[in-house]
């Protein structure tokens, strides 16, 4: 069954220009993933060193209160404030030394005072650290001239976490400073979703391996590098990167085999309406299921997303740019989807650093480089004066797209744009 629906609301207002009524919104493209694409069966427990950029399946709660103890937040020196009586300066006994990791057996009583070095256990009898900067030392004695307040110095156990509460809720994706929290929490071990099994396919019999030698009318494979780098990411497995044969059958083959092995299988190129686009009717012989085929976009208007078999399928277009920008608008979030991960709101407001003047019909998402800020503090991004969907010399420079709404042929310098991050690879 196809499920290709009728465009109902304005959205970006993209499909008020088009010529074809079977182009969706963006926000109705999201809608029906967002509708369909659930999260894979599997976890497995891994040790927190290999959980980087992998999706939480359980919640990570702290096994202990941390700090676990009262430790000095200084070098310096520990001692009761309680015993400073009348007015100082005050002489006290250098009566122990405590390195970070040491325990000190004794209890400090009267006038003395411990040695001790950032991250040490504080000792009994101790409520205050004092600095060596501000303390006068001579052989075991050391000179206090001001009356600390108590608590200086001192790190409170439980100050950062007690134990028991929930670090990080199921959903969130490990990076750096996730797993800094786990480990601050004692998770030596996390549950995690399993990897994403991914194939992909690029179409094209015109295309050779980048710098290989290639015949006149032949050019050189952009996509494979390009999406093999996006998919190299830990919580995805990449299981297949082929070239497809441009012909139907062979490409059902092809597609069959994949779709067995895979959760999601990409494919890019040949899913416009020439003759010699073959995907479509490839998948549709497999019994596959499109859900929609054409969103009102440019760069990137042939995308087409549905089922073959146990599988998801991604068609990208073939342009280098297109199968970019349809990646970052939907590849991006099918992959959050199946992995569980919770989505986060990264889009936000710019205002464009030069006047644009462009055809309406499509939103067009164009890249954009973050250059600064104006005089009242809004975010500046400057582009190419125009998208073109094969070249992609320009996305080294550039750190997300603008979202030009699908009615305007015309913005002033200083226009405020929506403005969506690139993903991290
Ligand atoms: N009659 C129409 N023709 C086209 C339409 C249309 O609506 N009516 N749409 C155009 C748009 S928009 C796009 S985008 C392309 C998309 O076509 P496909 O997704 O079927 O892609 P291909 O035809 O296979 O390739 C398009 C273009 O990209 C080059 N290419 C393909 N693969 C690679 C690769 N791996 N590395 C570098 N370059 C690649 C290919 O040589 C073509 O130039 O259709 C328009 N046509
Ligand atoms: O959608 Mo195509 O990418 O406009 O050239």
């Amino acid at each position: 069954m196809s499920i290709l629906q009728p465009v109902t609301r304005t959205g970006c207002g993209c499909e008020g220009h088009d010529t074809s009524k079977k182009l969706m919104t963006i926000d109705a493209a999201h809608d029906l993933i967002g509708h369909c694409v659930t999260i894979v069966d599997g976890t497995e427990d891994i040790c927190l060193g290999k959980a980087l950029g992998r999706v939480l399946a359980d919640p990570v709660s702290s096994r202990s209160m941390s700090p676990p103890f009262d430790n000095a937040a200084m070098d310096g020196f520990a001692f009761s404030s309680a015993a400073l009586r009348g007015d100082g300066p005050w002489v006290l006994d250098v009566a122990a030394r405590i390195q970070a990791g040491q325990c000190s057996a004794m209890s400090l009583v009267d006038l003395q005072a411990a040695q001790i070095f950032t991250g040490a256990k504080v000792p009994e009898g101790a409520d205050v650290v004092m600095m060596q900067e501000e303390v006068k030392r001579t052989g075991k004695t050391i000179r206090v001239a001001t009356r600390p307040t108590p608590g200086l110095n001192i790190r409170r156990a439980g100050s950062e976490m007690e134990a028991g509460v929930t670090v990080l809720e199921t959903g969130r994706r490990l990076d750096a400073r996730a797993i800094a929290a786990c480990a601050a929490a004692g998770a030596g071990s996390v549950t995690v979703r399993r990897r994403l099994r991914v194939a992909l396919l690029v179409t094209g019999n015109e295309i050779r391996t980048a710098g290989a030698l290639r015949a006149e009318a032949q050019i050189w494979d952009v996509n494979t590098p390009m999406l093999t780098g996006i998919l190299t990411q830990p919580q995805i497995d990449i299981v297949a990167v082929e070239q497809g044969i441009d012909s139907r059958d062979g490409l059902f083959l092809q597609i069959a085999e994949l779709a067995a092995n895979a959760d999601l299988v990409i494919t890019t190129g040949g899913i416009s309406v020439g003759e010699e686009d073959h995907i479509k009717p490839a998948l549709l012989a497999l019994g596959g299921d499109i859900q929609f085929s054409g969103v009102a976009i440019k760069p990137g208007k042939p995308v087409s997303f549905g089922r073959i078999r146990g599988a998801w399928w991604l068609g990208l277009p073939g342009n280098p740019l297109s199968a970019f920008v349809t990646w970052q608008l939907f590849g991006t979030p099918i992959v959050a989807r199946l992995t569980g991960e919770t989505e986060r709101v990264t889009r936000r407001h710019v205002v464009t650093g030069a006047a644009i003047s462009r055809k309406p019909g499509r939103c067009e998402l164009r890249p954009a480089r973050c250059v600064g800020f104006d005089g009242q503090g809004r975010e500046v991004v400057t582009f190419y004066a125009e998208t073109h969907s094969g070249h992609v010399r320009g996305l080294p420079e550039a750190d997300g797209l603008i979202f030009l709404p699908a009615d305007c042929d015309f913005l002033p310098e200083g226009a405020l744009v929506e403005f969506q991050p690139f993903c991290p690879n």
